[in-house]
């Protein structure tokens, strides 16, 4: 008997442009939703984008958030349930869109991702991504409904914001080969049509390195593009997969370790040079990985990262630790051969 079956849960409408942030109740109103909206957002984004939304949506409520933690989940489920929210608008960077999906799947309503950075891909995936004592919970949410991204806006968001997603996009290529290890050694389930997806996205990403320079909203729109691709392959895989592999691991030790110090994407970017040298070792590809992101701007040194070589050997000799997703990193790489990696490819 075939007995396989899949539920892919995509948006349904993904506005990307110049100014589409005014046609944000229009995309709503699309939708077909009940109720009245609850925003969800961050002090800066706030302070942005806020009076654009308020002026499209009447006395609509909100939140302002610090960080991500179930705390502030648990606050949005509390605010949003005394105002009757219907669907819930998330505006921001990464922590808000996370908060505001995970609190949408314990409310269960929908909500629109609204983002001010196109700082990584989880402005359109259907995981969520929030720390937990020592530990990080990458935990299955519905995706968007709708996805807004104006490319003025991010266009006119600090540059590194930008080059932040450009590694995070880069970082697909050693999320794959993970990805792959996994299928082949632990019988993980693999999906090859999310692995291309989300691999060709890195390559195109790369073949327009030319066009992705500071104030050019082109730049905004190639890198917003790959972040959507990048965040359908998550939700056709129905995991983070193919876009978090061992580099990801990396980055979230240093979140742990070296709180606030790096953005994620600029993190994972350099983790995916290293990763890169244990997959392909000293004449491998990690060179082109270097090379990309350093043409896009993104950093390639602990230096760059403003994180101590230390640090770096610490978050690498522990990252297997962070949670049961099986890479490259094995049962643990030792002090010796991540001291020799990070050397070698000159990231320490
Ligand atoms: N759910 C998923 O699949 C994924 C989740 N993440 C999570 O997202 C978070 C990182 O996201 P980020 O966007 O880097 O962090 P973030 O939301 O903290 O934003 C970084 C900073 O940029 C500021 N900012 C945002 N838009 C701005 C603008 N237009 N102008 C000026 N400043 C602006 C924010 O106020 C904040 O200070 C992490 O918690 C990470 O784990 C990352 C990748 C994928
Ligand atoms: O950052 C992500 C993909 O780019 C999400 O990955 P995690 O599941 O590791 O949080
Ligand atoms: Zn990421």
């Amino acid at each position: 008997m075939f007995d396989k079956s899949t539920w892919i849960k995509l948006p349904r409408n993904v506005l990307q442009g110049h100014g589409v942030l005014d046609d944000l109740s229009a995309a709503v109103d699309e939708l077909y939703l009940s109720g009245e909206p609850f925003l969800v957002t961050s002090p800066t984004p706030e302070r942005i984008a806020g009076d654009r939304i308020r002026a499209q949506f009447d006395g609509i409520s909100s939140v302002s958030l610090d960080r991500a933690s179930f705390e502030s989940v648990e606050r949005v489920v509390e605010q949003a349930r005394e105002q009757n929210a219907g669907y819930l608008i998330a505006l921001g960077g990464g922590k808000p869109i996370d908060v505001a999906k995970m609190a949408s799947d314990r409310l269960d309503c929908g909500f629109v991702s609204v983002p001010t950075a196109a700082s990584h891909d989880g402005i359109v995936s259907g995981r969520s991504s929030i720390p937990e004592g020592d530990t990080r919970h990458s935990v299955a949410a519905d995706p968007p409904l709708a996805v807004v991204a104006d490319t003025e806006l991010l266009a006119e968001a600090p540059w590194e914001l930008t080059t932040a997603g450009c590694a995070d996009i880069i970082s697909n290529y050693t999320a794959v080969k993970d990805w792959e290890l996994a299928h082949r050694l632990k019988n993980v389930e693999y999906s090859e049509y999310a692995g291309a997806l989300s691999q060709m996205t890195a390559e195109m990403l790369v073949q327009s390195a030319d066009s992705i320079k500071p104030g050019l909203e082109e730049s905004a729109w190639i890198v917003t593009k790959a972040l959507v691709s990048s965040g359908v392959a998550m939700s056709i895989a129905g995991s983070s997969r193919p876009a978090s592999g061992a580099e990801h691991l990396f980055s979230h030790q240093l979140d742990r370790i070296a709180p606030g110090r790096a953005l994620h994407g600029h993190q994972v970017g350099v983790g995916s040079i290293l990763t890169e040298y244990f997959h392909s070792g000293p004449r491998g590809e990690w060179t082109d990985i270097r090379d990309a992101l350093s043409t896009m701007g993104a950093p390639t040194t602990a230096d760059e990262l403003g994180i101590d070589g230390e640090t770096v050997i610490e978050a690498l000799t522990t990252a297997h630790e962070i949670r049961d997703r099986y890479t490259i990193l094995g049962d643990g790489v030792s002090e010796d051969a991540a001291i020799e990696a990070a050397t070698i490819t000159g990231v320490i």
